[in-house]
C-alpha cells in the first residue's frame, strides 16, 4: 500500500445537517406559527477523507465534533445531506440496488455498546448465523462450521454458542459482535468507540484482535475514538476533527510528533508526568461551540491563541504541509 494506491472508501465534500427538512405536517405547524422551527445542527461541514485498502485511519476529536456522524455516513448507514461516499471509486448514490447491497455487506460498523446491538432473545449461534443465512452466504448444511469459524476468528469459544448474550462479560459480548460483523465477509469496518466501554486489560485484547484480523482478512478500518493512546497505537494515519470539519490529517507518527494545527496541538498536550506511567492528555481549554450556530471562518478561532483577523472570516482549506500531512490553518500561509 502506497500513498498513490486508489482509496477503498472516500467521503467527498460531505455535509450532514440534522433537523433541516420539516415534513408536511411540521411545515403546516410552522406556517400557522404554532411552533418555532427546529434548529439545524451542522454536524458535518464539507468533510473529505479517503481510506486506502488495508489502512487503519484513526478519527479523533472532542465529544460532539461529528465523529460518529462521519463514521455512519462512511459506513453507508446514513445518507449525507450533501456530498458523496465513494466505494472503490463508485458513488454510493449512483449504485444499482445490487451494488448497494454488496456495499452494505462489505462495510460494517461495530459500536461501543455490544448489548444494544445484540438481540437478547437470540443465542450467540443464531446471532452469528442470521445475516449469512439471509444473504445466502452459506448453505444451511454448512451452518455449524460457518458459525464456529467466525466465532473462533473473534476469539470466542464456539462451545458456548448456545448461550445468550446476557450470560457473557462485556468483552465476550464485543467478540460476539465482532464475529457477527465478520460473518458477512466485510472488507471495511468502522469501529465507533468499540473498546471504550471495556476494562483496560480487555481493551488491549480487543485492539490486538482488530490488528490480527486486519492481517488475516485484509481488512481496512476507520477507528473512531476519543482515546488518543488507543488511536496512536492502532492507526496508520490520523484525522483530527473539530466541530464538523477535519482540520488535520497525517501519518500517525507525524501527527503525534509534529502536530501542526493549533487544535491538534491543544488536543495532544499532555499532563506532565513525574514518574514514568500512562500518558494523560489535558482537556482543551474552553468549550466546543454549538454546531447549531458554528463560528464563522475557522471554527476553532474563538479558542485559538493564535487567531488572526482572517481566521474570523475565512474558512481555511486543508493544504499539504509535508508529504501526506494536511492541515487547515491560515497560520501556514504566514
Ligand atoms: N440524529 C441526530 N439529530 C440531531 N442531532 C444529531 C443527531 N446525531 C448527532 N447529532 C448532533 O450532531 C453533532 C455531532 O454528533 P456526533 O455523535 O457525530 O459527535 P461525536 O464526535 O461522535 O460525539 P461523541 O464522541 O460524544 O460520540 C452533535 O451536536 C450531536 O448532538
Amino acid at each position: 500500500m502506497t500513498a498513490t494506491t486508489a482509496p477503498l472508501i472516500e467521503a467527498r465534500n460531505v455535509s450532514q445537517r440534522f433537523g433541516a427538512k420539516p415534513d408536511l405536517a411540521a411545515k403546516v405547524v410552522l406556517k400557522l406559527k404554532l411552533a418555532k422551527p427546529t434548529p439545524v445542527v451542522h454536524a458535518l461541514d464539507n468533510v473529505s477523507l479517503s481510506i486506502r485498502p488495508g489502512e487503519v485511519v484513526g478519527l479523533v476529536g472532542e465529544s460532539g465534533c461529528g465523529k460518529s456522524t462521519l463514521g455512519r455516513a462512511i459506513a453507508g448507514i446514513t445518507s449525507p445531506s450533501q456530498g458523496h461516499i465513494l466505494w472503490k471509486g463508485m458513488d454510493r448514490s449512483a449504485m444499482s440496488k445490487g451494488e448497494q447491497h454488496q456495499f452494505g455487506l462489505a462495510s460494517q460498523m461495530i459500536f461501543q455498546n455490544p448489548m444494544a446491538a445484540l438481540n437478547p432473545r437470540m443465542t450467540v449461534e443464531q446471532l452469528i448465523w442470521e445475516a449469512p443465512r439471509t444473504h445466502g452466504l452459506a448453505r444451511s448444511t454448512e451452518r455449524d462450521a460457518y458459525v464456529d469459524r467466525y466465532l473462533m476468528l473473534a476469539g470466542f469459544d464456539p462451545a458456548m454458542k448456545k448461550r445468550y448474550p446476557h450470560q457473557f462479560s462485556g468483552g465476550q459480548r464485543q467478540r460476539v459482535n465482532i464475529a457477527r460483523a465478520l460473518a458477512v465477509q466485510p472488507k471495511f469496518l468502522v469501529c465507533d468507540e468499540s473498546v471504550a466501554a471495556l476494562d483496560v486489560s480487555i481493551q488491549a485484547q480487543v485492539i490486538n484482535l482488530f490488528m490480527e484480523l486486519r492481517d488475516k482478512l485484509d481488512l481496512t478500518y476507520l477507528f473512531v475514538s476519543h482515546d488518543l493512546g488507543v488511536v496512536e497505537h492502532i492507526s496508520d494515519r490520523v484525522a483530527i476533527m473539530y466541530l464538523g470539519r477535519i482540520v488535520e490529517e497525517a501519518p500517525v507518527e507525524e501527527v503525534f510528533r509534529r502536530p501542526n494545527h493549533p487544535y491538534t496541538k491543544a488536543l495532544l498536550a499532555e499532563v506532565p508526568r513525574i514518574e514514568p506511567g500512562k500518558r494523560q492528555f489535558k482537556p482543551v481549554d474552553g468549550e466546543l461551540p454549538s454546531p447549531i450556530n458554528p463560528p464563522k471562518g475557522c471554527h476553532f478561532h474563538p479558542r485559538c491563541p493564535f487567531a488572526m483577523d482572517r481566521c474570523h472570516m475565512e474558512v481555511p482549506v486543508k493544504k499539504e504541509i509535508a508529504p501526506g500531512h494536511l492541515s487547515a490553518c491560515h497560520l501556514n500561509d504566514e
